[in-house]
């Protein structure tokens, strides 16, 4: 989907902003504090319901006031037209409407607004905890099978009551009915991530060939226990462990994703510049693979793209976002730091001054 119209009511320094952005290309220009972050940021809670940013949901209400708003026309790859409404108050009250109805699950709003993040932080993904690369997987499962999120939350819901179950270090049918469910919902997430990995991570390979051309990497998925036993037997070969820990040690939960580049932890052999590098191709792929598999376009946010990146890694990057025919939301403190191929497309600038939006 790609988005028309987007308004903001009370949305961190906006008290009222009004867009209407270009269906691909989209300038966010303004100084330090001006709020194009929070821009970008208002977009990415349509698509995952939080922030990326540290801190509360309330610290994303306007100061003095008691509720955001972020209001969105959009027009989906069938050129059905869409209205998202995502609002939340200081008590944790969210409404979140689809086309005028209010819906129950926010899997119903994020579904149609898939959105990419590359800030300077995303390099966590490689950095950070598997947790963050597990979220990542999950993302891309989601957008691709919708019904993923059945099998996900269900799985953590299991993990949970049997988490409490192996801490309590009961043993009854309870344990029983619980480690049924833990292996059944268990094998099923791994196996849609496993049918998503094979088809992603030769594209991937190939974007990195591009970027990266001096490296070989080796991206490899771990499913969260020992790949030659089902996780029936991986939980019979750990039963006393987890008894001892009091938690799961084995199960999706553990997954996590490998990478080496040239036979080399990725985090001990790229530089910085390298690794954001990295990333950006992992998350471009991500988008266009969605693309390939369903047709669903997702939108690009990127904030601060010249951020470690030289030249000719800027030039790749910004070559592969435009090739992938997204929406795209870029923030620049100014024009001239941009690179020319994203400025001198077909874009629209809009300059963000104190709370204030406007179209150039
Ligand atoms: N809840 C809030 N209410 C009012 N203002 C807020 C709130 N949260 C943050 N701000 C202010 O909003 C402004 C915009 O921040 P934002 O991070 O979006 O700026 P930016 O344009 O991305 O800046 P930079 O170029 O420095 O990254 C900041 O001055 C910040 O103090």
């Amino acid at each position: 989907m790609h988005i028309d119209a987007l308004t903001l009511t009370d949305f961190r320094n906006f008290k009222e902003a009004k867009l209407s952005p270009e269906r691909q290309i989209n300038l966010i220009i303004g100084d330090n504090g001006s709020g194009k972050t929070s821009l970008l940021e208002s977009i990415y809670c349509l698509g995952s319901g939080r922030s990326f940013r540290p801190g509360t949901h309330k610290q994303i209400i306007r100061h003095d006031t008691f509720s955001f708003t972020i209001f969105a026309r959009g027009t989906d790859e069938q050129g059905d037209k869409h209205t998202l409404g995502f609002q939340r108050d200081r008590e944790g009250l969210v409404k979140i409407r689809v086309d005028g109805d209010l819906v129950r699950r926010f899997g119903q709003m994020a579904k149609l607004v898939p959105v990419q993040l590359m800030t300077p932080e995303t390099v966590e993904l490689v950095l950070g905890g598997p947790k963050l690369r597990r979220q990542f997987l999950d993302w891309g499962v989601f957008h691709v099978e919708h019904r993923y999120i059945e099998a996900i939350t269900g799985f953590n819901h299991v993990l949970k009551q049997r988490n409490s179950l192996l801490k309590q270090r009961l043993q009854s049918s309870e344990s029983a009915y619980w480690e049924a469910k833990f292996v059944e919902l268990g094998e099923q997430v791994a196996k849609e991530r496993k049918g998503y990995w094979n088809g992603f991570e030769p594209v991937l390979q190939e974007r990195l060939k591009h970027f990266l051309p001096q490296y070989q990497f080796k991206i490899q998925l771990k499913q969260g226990w020992d790949a030659e036993l089902t996780l029936r037997e991986a939980i019979e070969r750990n039963k006393s462990a987890e008894e001892r820990y009091g938690h799961a040690i084995v199960g999706p939960h553990k997954a996590e994703l490998k990478m080496t580049a040239n036979g080399e932890d990725v985090k001990a052999i790229l530089s910085r510049g390298q690794l954001k590098l990295f990333v950006a191709a992992i998350k471009v792929v991500q988008g266009e693979y969605l693309f390939a598999q369903t047709g669903v376009q997702c939108i690009y946010l990127v904030d601060d793209i010249t951020a470690e990146l030289d030249a000719d890694s800027q030039q790749k990057f910004c070559e592969a976002l435009i090739a992938t025919k997204a929406q795209l939301f870029v923030s620049a403190i100014n024009k001239g730091e941009l690179p020319d191929i994203i400025t001198s497309a077909d874009t629209k600038m809009f300059h963000v001054e104190h709370g204030t939006v406007k179209e150039l």
